[in-house]
């Protein structure tokens, strides 16, 4: 699609950070890239299989190899190397905070859908930007029924991992998990799964409570700047995706249980104040556990202790905002062939 608007989408939502006027191009098989905004554009195959996947990046403008990612997978599909049949949602999240480098420029955006954009009087960017992502990924997944619904949130950690990819899968209400999902996640080189244990402000819960979809938040490794990121360590999630967006009848690889590690969150670290510290250290990976008893983090008069033997620390973030999580603690669990689907 050479001389087209779309010869570098990345590059023009962030010359268009808080907006951009929808547009739209053919592509030589007969599809359409229809540009809803500034980082989303959906492609509507000319003969969609049935799966409606919403591949969305960048919510954190520093979690820079999941941009890079989807741009490469656009790419491909722009170039004609890919064949898009499936309809499908990229969603560049944050290019504000992608130009300045940084996780946010003024509040966590995942941490606002589900309607809390609304809540409260604060208005800002992000708050603005998750209410228009909802509208999005609303009429996308509301443009038909009877598709399987799909939504990946591709993110990496502020730390290393122990695991070094894993996945939150959104709390369910019960239902059981997709033993699909799982083979999915696994086979693209996610071997760890985080349930979550209640309702969350986050993007893919969004997507899983409001629409049904599969949905997840993908780690995918570590943050590193724009160029740093080693593509050979996101290639099997690379080619799944080209798989799923390529061959309507592609499935995963078959899948034994004991190939996942699985977790369950034993406790919810929210800062309260200024005063909120742990009691590690700032270089412990995710993942790393402490003893029952090991005191982990105060805030004022508050304590928190590991209750658990192996209690796993994930996401310790001392900086978040008051009233944020600052840190989930962990231990494993399994998963039986009665929980899933
Ligand atoms: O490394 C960190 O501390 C944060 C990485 C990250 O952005 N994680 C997501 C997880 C969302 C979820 O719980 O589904 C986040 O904190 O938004
Ligand atoms: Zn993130």
């Amino acid at each position: 699609m050479n001389g087209s608007r779309l010869d570098d989408f990345l590059a023009l939502s962030r010359a268009h950070p808080w907006e951009l006027a929808p547009f739209s191009e053919s592509l030589p098989d007969g599809g359409q890239v229809q540009v809803w905004d500034t980082g989303v554009l959906c492609i509507e195959p000319a003969v969609p299989g049935n799966r409606d996947l919403v591949l969305s990046c960048g919510i954190h403008g520093n979690e820079t190899a999941p941009i890079e990612l989807c741009e490469r997978l656009l790419n491909a599909i722009l170039s004609g190397r890919l064949t898009c049949r499936q309809r499908l949602l990229f969603i560049f999240g944050n290019p504000a905070a992608m130009n300045l480098g940084v996780r946010e420029v003024e509040e966590n955006l995942n941490r606002l859908f589900s309607g809390a954009h609304a809540r409260g009087e604060r208005r800002n960017h992000e708050r603005t930007r998750a209410a228009r992502l909802e509208q999005y990924v609303s009429r996308f997944f509301q443009a038909r029924d009877g598709a399987e619904r799909l939504h990946y949130d591709l993110h990496t950690a502020i730390r290393p991992s122990a695991y070094e990819k894993f996945a939150i899968y959104p709390f369910t209400h019960g239902a059981p998990y997709s033993r699909r999902q799982l083979a999915f996640l696994s086979s693209a080189g996610v071997d760890t799964i985080l349930l979550a244990h209640g309702p969350t402000t986050t993007f893919s819960y969004f997507s899983a409570h409001g629409f049904g979809a599969h949905a997840f938040t993908v780690e995918l490794g570590k943050v590193m700047p724009f160029g740093q990121n080693d593509a050979r360590r996101f290639a099997a999630m690379e080619q799944n995706l080209e798989q799923l967006i390529g061959d309507p009848d592609w499935q995963p690889p078959a899948f034994d249980l004991d190939q996942v590690r699985v977790f369950r969150v034993c406790q919810e670290i929210i800062k309260q104040s200024e005063q909120f510290c742990f009691h590690f250290s700032d270089g412990v990976a995710n993942f790393s556990a402490f003893p029952a008893g090991a005191r982990l983090a105060e805030d004022g008069e508050q304590q928190w202790f590991a209750r658990e033997p192996e209690e796993a620390v994930v996401f310790p973030n001392a900086g978040v905002a008051e009233g944020q999580r600052a840190a989930l603690m962990v231990a494993a669990t399994t998963l039986t062939a009665d929980m899933l689907v």
